[in-house]
């Protein structure tokens, strides 16, 4: 099959690179000239666990190329993914303009009949809009059926995920696009899904508005469990054995981060606004998750007081472990904050700075290195639970630290083990009764 991909991003990428693997011959495209170059010459722009050996193979063996040009790229396709990014505008509503130039784009291009399938998430009605955009313009003997083909994959394990991800959605009243789409999928044996078009882009924002749920909640439970003394991680534990709620996504921390959650949560809320059925449910979570972003900070000037001129250690700027995105990561919030403060930060982190000092510049220090990153510092707060920061010596902290307080926004450390180092430990529970064991030690 001849399949193009628009949008060299995370899920441009990671899609043309796993149906290259598959057997396919697959072209990218993006508009963005440098990250095309880049890629050309072997060197991906993006950190995604495993996808650097999947695309130098398949460039190497002539299944996958990239290109800036969109006649090259979309005239002979058999199937073009779309995957260019839908960031939210200042009102929060999904910003379409990527999508209606990639549309305009394949009308203009294509030499033969085609299906179009959108993995970019979404609002309800916009498959309908790509479709209009391009039968207006294409050649009327040209048949392009549009499919919704929703996205699920995580950053950091994106690979795992398009090979065994949970199910496959495809939207479509069409047969024959959907036996197509049904056919390419077929070799990954993942359960396949098939609704009409509307119904599957609602399943995306569900999942997405589900799962962000899910983390407000846990979240909010902790802040309970600290006011009445009790732990979230047994919590989370005792309730995540009844299988109607299940044991995943209840880690309590610093709140969810990243391109897609806090995104997709907002344009769901404008969704239901507009639709005039404001989602009370989904503003709360929204609110929990600004609120928890912050609590680091709350919780340092709880501890020790002004943070003015305190040199404070961040570790971990990816909104996520394994992933060098920083998107809307907590960590750039809690920068704001400390800054706000007055506080001087130190920022620690084995993938993510690049993208990080893209938009904090100078205005805080940057570590590749967490001992750099804890040298003499007042305070350590904890943001993402990569392994490196998990399955560092807690030793470290008293060695490298005035005073060592730290503060996990990720819970990293098992309490009994931090226990036995003289650090004050604040994590996402019991607060008091972890501070107060220190000063009894
Ligand atoms: N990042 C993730 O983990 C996931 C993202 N999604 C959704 O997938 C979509 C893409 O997300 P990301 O890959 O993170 O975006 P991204 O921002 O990393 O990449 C989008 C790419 O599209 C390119 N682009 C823009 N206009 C173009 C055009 N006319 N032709 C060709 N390329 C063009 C951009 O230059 C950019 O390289 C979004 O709608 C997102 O919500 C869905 C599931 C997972
Ligand atoms: O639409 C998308 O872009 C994707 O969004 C999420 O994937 P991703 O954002 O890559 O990462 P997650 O693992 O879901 O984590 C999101 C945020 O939630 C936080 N989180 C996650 C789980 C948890 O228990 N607690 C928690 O705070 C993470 O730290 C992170 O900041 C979804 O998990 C994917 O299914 C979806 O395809």
């Amino acid at each position: 099959m001849k399949i193009t991909v628009a949008g060299a991003g995370y899920v441009g990428l990671v899609t043309s690179a796993c149906l290259a693997e598959l057997g396919h011959q697959v072209t990218c495209i993006d508009i963005q000239k440098e990250k095309i170059d880049m890629l050309q010459k072997g060197r991906s722009p993006i950190y995604e666990p495993g996808l650097d050996s999947l695309l130098e193979k398949n460039q190497r063996n002539g299944q996958l190329n990239f290109t800036a040009n969109p006649h090259h790229a979309y005239s002979k396709a058999d199937i073009i993914f779309i995957a260019v990014g839908t960031p939210a505008t200042h009102d929060g509503l999904a910003d379409l303009k990527y999508i209606h130039v990639v549309a305009h784009s394949i009308a203009h291009c294509i030499e033969k009949d085609v299906i179009v399938c959108t993995k970019s998430t979404v609002p309800v009605g916009t498959n309908d809009l790509i479709q209009e955009i391009i039968d207006s313009r294409k050649p009327p003997n040209l048949k392009a059926e549009v499919v919704a083909n929703p996205e699920f994959l995580r950053e950091g394990s994106a690979i795992i995920d398009f090979f065994q991800g949970d199910r496959i959605v495809i939207g479509t009243n069409n047969s024959e696009a959907a036996l197509i789409m049904e056919q390419l999928y077929l070799p990954l044996n993942i359960p396949i899904i098939r609704t009409d078009i509307r119904s599957a882009e609602m399943i995306k924002y569900a999942s997405n508005a589900f799962l962000a749920t899910k983390i407000s909640f846990i979240n909010e439970l902790a802040n309970i469990c600290e006011k009445v003394g009790a732990d979230i991680q047994e919590v989370a534990n005792g309730i995540g054995h009844d299988k109607r709620i299940g044991p995943h996504f209840l880690n309590a921390g610093i709140g969810y981060g990243g391109s897609c959650f806090p995104k997709d949560t907002k344009a769901l809320v404008q969704l239901a606004g507009n639709m005039k059925h404001p989602s009370e449910l989904l503003e709360a979570v929204i609110k929990v998750n600004n609120r928890q972003q912050t609590l680091p900070v709350l919780k340092a000037k709880e501890t020790i007081g002004s943070l003015k001129d305190k040199k404070v250690a961040l570790l971990g700027l990816a909104f996520k472990p394994d992933t060098d995105d920083v998107r809307e990561s907590g960590s750039l919030t809690i920068v704001k904050e400390l800054l706000k403060e007055g506080a001087v930060v130190r920022a620690y982190d084995p993938f993510a700075i690049p993208n990080a000092q893209r938009i904090l510049g100078n205005t805080i220090e940057y570590a590749y290195d967490i001992r750099f990153a804890l040298q003499d510092a007042d305070l350590a707060i904890i943001a993402t639970e990569w392994d490196q920061i998990k399955h560092i010596s807690l030793k470290v902290y008293g060695t490298h630290m005035k005073d060592p307080i730290v503060i996990d926004g990720r819970n990293c450390y098992p309490l009994e083990e931090i226990q036995k180092y003289p650090i004050t430990y604040i994590s996402v529970e019991g607060l008091t009764f972890i501070m107060l064991d220190r000063m009894k030690r």
